[in-house]
């Protein structure tokens, strides 16, 4: 059949399916008023009832506006005459016919899997290319070449599809790729949803991509496992989880929780970087045995016998109390001693034993005072004295000296800031040098590195507001009677297979106010998720897997990365470095090889790069050829604007990178117009750490010499920024030309 025949015959099947889904999201907005119309009141069980189906149907209408774009993309043919059409969603007629399948759904692995050498039961898999409504083109891989007849061999192009979705020009932000996923890609995005699977790979071989597509596929497939403790996504940074926010809401998800390492504890954005020898420190796990050190260090007991003024006898002066007489209460100094090793001996939280370390010492002092002043000391009577004690100034300042609440924030901060804090803590655990290394004034912005301390500190601490912890207590009852009854009124209504009780009486309780994951899981420090990926998860420090593992109980974790490109020197020379510790012998690896990003040309020089860095490891194969070869300028001879414009005119609409090292990141940067957000800024200038995971239509490396030596991973940083190009690449350096970089063609200036 000739193409042109084949493209009218696909537009028939395309209205079709537009057509159903214009059936569908009209039935559902009606569904919704109905609903809707019936207002908020009546008895419990119809606003439960109410509320369910609000909820449900909402969530299609946002589904089905999602997918508008690229509806369907794809179709197979299997040896037994059979023929599926592949789309976002899956859509059936009004006999309930399958006409789209879900791409996540069993059926349409094969769209995936099936290779030349390995086609299964299919004879031909097409690739169809809409733009809005309209077939505009579609491309063919036939696995039965003798059943085809000689116009369908014509219109055979390969792998057309992969070659033209890569083409296309970079928009800032990251797309989905639904309809070209390839077969090793499509093998890590349907991997089992149980236990650690680490994705391996160079730079541009989908590591990102795959791994949201899981995060979709996962939502799919475990969907009332994963929907109500949600899919937590932690990137490198919040540039980056914008970069990829736009992937899932495309795909139709919308309950996925992006998040970086810096903004893991709650109320802190941490976005400054620690200098390599401090980031490496903090870090490192001594750290937990520091902050533990640090919390004991505040559970103090004073050097002799703890003495506390109190007064015996006030008045009234002009309206304000005054002391007119006071004695001295004391505990013995073994008593403290006594006291707070109970307190400790409760392995409860810091500020959770407080009251246990408390009400000795309030017990102890309210004894003396009763012997003092010859009054009974019974039960009662103690008690009460106790009580009493409580409320004067003195004795809480001696209290809160001896044993005092503490946030996460002053204990970090103050450990971080205060010399003999430090030593104190430290000492047992780090040298010097490496206590100097820590050290920071106290007004001093948080850091990325910070917050795993924070993370151990608020473990270790607890919840200072008891308010809080009530409440949060009586939440819990809330939602356990909501749960009862929710289960009744599925059971009634016959919804029980449909719904999980849990879900309705969350819903429920939260009455629109806070009805997404992200909302609940923001809300909670221990929340625990479904399912996180972390990207970027080489960068992450042995103390950032910690604050991680915590927010996975169950170890249901995919990591995606590359140990050839961790920057950071916390991070990990190996995953076994990083995991046996938390599933030893239990996390599974995937390798994805071939970059689609990096023009071969271009990625010969980083290899080259590679080759010197990280001798052992393999750079991945590049799919296509760039326009034009990489080239280097000398800083001398070359105008860094007059280069940039440059290559501005041969991208056309593309985006253009400025890469440079951290030190001279704001001087390069105050050359080009101001940018408020470098996703959006047709020229981006920013250093590697916050270029990871992005890329751009050409690339110009600034001073590739300097950010080798910024760091001891300088030329795994060097290889990153080479491998942010989707088309073109410039290095601009000082002095003479780093020899890791010979290969590059000399510009002319
Ligand atoms: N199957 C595919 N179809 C179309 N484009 C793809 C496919 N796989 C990857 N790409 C494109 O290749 C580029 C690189 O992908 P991605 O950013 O996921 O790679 P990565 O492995 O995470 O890279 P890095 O480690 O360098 O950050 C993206 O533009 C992505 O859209």
């Amino acid at each position: 059949m000739a193409r042109a025949e084949a493209l009218i015959e696909e537009q028939a099947y395309i209205s079709l399916l537009y057509e159903r889904l214009d059936i569908a999201r009209t039935r559902t907005e009606e569904a919704l008023r109905v609903v809707l119309a019936r207002g908020g009141t009546g008895t419990r069980q119809a606003v439960v009832e109410r509320e369910v189906s609000a909820y449900e149907h909402t969530r299609r209408l946002t589904q089905l506006s999602a997918v508008e774009r690229g509806l369907c993309f794809g179709r197979i043919d299997d040896t037994g005459g059979d023929t599926l059409y592949i789309g976002r969603i899956g859509l059936r007629d009004d006999d309930h016919e399958s006409q789209l399948v879900d791409w996540r759904a069993p059926a349409a692995r094969s769209f995936y899997v099936a290779t030349p050498a390995d086609p299964g039961t299919l004879v031909r898999r097409r690739h169809l290319h809409l733009r809005g409504r309209t077939v505009v083109d579609l491309d063919d891989e036939v696995f039965d070449l003798d059943g085809l007849s000689e116009p369908d061999r014509r219109t055979l192009v390969g792998e057309a599809a992969l070659m033209a979705a890569l083409r296309r020009g970079r928009t800032g932000r990251m797309g989905e790729v639904v309809a070209t996923i390839q077969t090793e890609q499509d093998r890590v995005i349907r991997s089992g949803l149980a236990g650690v699977l680490v994705v391996q790979g160079g730079p541009g071989t989908g590591k990102t991509v795959a791994a949201l597509h899981r995060a979709a596929y996962l939502l799919y497939a475990h969907r009332s496992t994963l929907e109500r403790r949600g899919v937590l996504v932690i990137g490198p940074n919040a540039v980056f989880s914008r970069y990829i926010s736009q992937v899932l809401p495309s795909l139709g998800e919308t309950e996925v929780v992006l998040s970086s390492v810096g903004e893991l504890h709650r109320g802190v954005h941490a976005v400054a970087e620690d200098e390599p020898r401090a980031a490496v420190v903090k870090g490192d796990l001594r750290m937990a045995d520091v902050v533990g050190k640090a919390v004991r260090d505040r559970q103090r007991v004073p050097s002799g016998d703890l003495e506390v003024a109190v007064p015996v006898r006030t008045s009234l002066r002009d309206g304000v109390e005054v002391v007119v007489d006071e004695m001295i209460v004391r505990m013995p100094h073994a008593e403290v001693v006594r006291a707070r090793d109970h307190a400790r001996s409760l392995l409860k939280p810091h500020n959770l034993a407080r009251a246990a370390f408390v009400n000795r010492v309030l017990a102890a002092l309210a004894r003396d005072e009763a012997a003092q002043l010859d009054r009974p000391s019974d039960g009662d009577d103690l008690r009460h004295a106790a009580a009493n004690l409580w409320h004067h100034r003195t004795v809480r300042n001696a209290l809160d000296r001896l044993w005092p609440e503490l946030t996460p924030e002053r204990l970090v901060g103050e450990l971080l800031s205060d010399e003999e804090r430090l030593r104190s803590a430290a000492g047992p655990y780090l040298s010097e040098i490496e206590r100097a290394a820590l050290l920071r004034a106290p007004d001093a912005p948080w850091t990325v590195g910070d917050v795993p301390l924070l993370d151990e500190a608020a473990e270790l601490l607890g919840e200072v507001d008891k308010g809080a912890a009530a409440r949060r207590r009586r939440a819990e009852e809330d939602r356990m009677e909501e749960e009862i009854y929710a289960r009744e009124v599925l059971t009634v209504n016959e919804l029980t297979e449909v719904m999980e009780a849990s879900d309705v009486a969350d819903r429920n309780r939260d009455s629109g106010q806070e009805t997404t994951t992200a909302d609940r899981a923001a809300r909670d420090r221990n929340w625990a998720y479904g399912h996180v990926i972390v990207d970027e998860a080489q960068e992450l420090s042995a103390m950032a897997w910690r604050t991680v593992m915590r927010r996975v109980p169950t170890r249901s974790l995919t990591l995606v990365g590359d140990i050839a490109q961790t920057g950071s020197p916390a991070g990990a020379r190996s995953w076994g470095e990083m995991l046996d510790r938390y599933v030893e012998g239990r996390w599974r690896e995937e390798r994805l090889l071939v970059n689609y990003r990096t023009p071969a040309e271009i990625m010969d020089v980083a290899s080259d790069v590679l080759k010197e860095v990280a001798p052992g490891q393999e750079p991945p194969e590049s799919v296509r050829y760039g326009e034009a070869p990489p080239r280097a300028f000398s800083a001398q001879s070359i105008d860094l604007r007059h280069l940039v414009d440059s290559e501005l005119g041969h991208i056309g609409e593309g985006r253009l990178g400025v890469v440079t090292p951290d030190a001279r990141h704001a001087e390069i940067a105050a050359l080009f117009p101001p940018a408020d957000d470098p996703l959006d800024a047709t020229v981006a200038v920013l250093t590697v750490s916050r270029c990871k995971g992005l890329e751009f239509d050409a690339v110009v490396v600034v001073d590739p010499g300097g950010i080798m030596a910024q760091s001891p991973n300088g030329g795994q940083d060097l290889y990153v920024a080479i491998t942010r190009a989707t088309r073109r690449l410039s290095v601009v350096y000082e002095g003479s030309l780093p020899q890791e970089l010979r290969r590059l063609e000399p510009g002319l200036g």
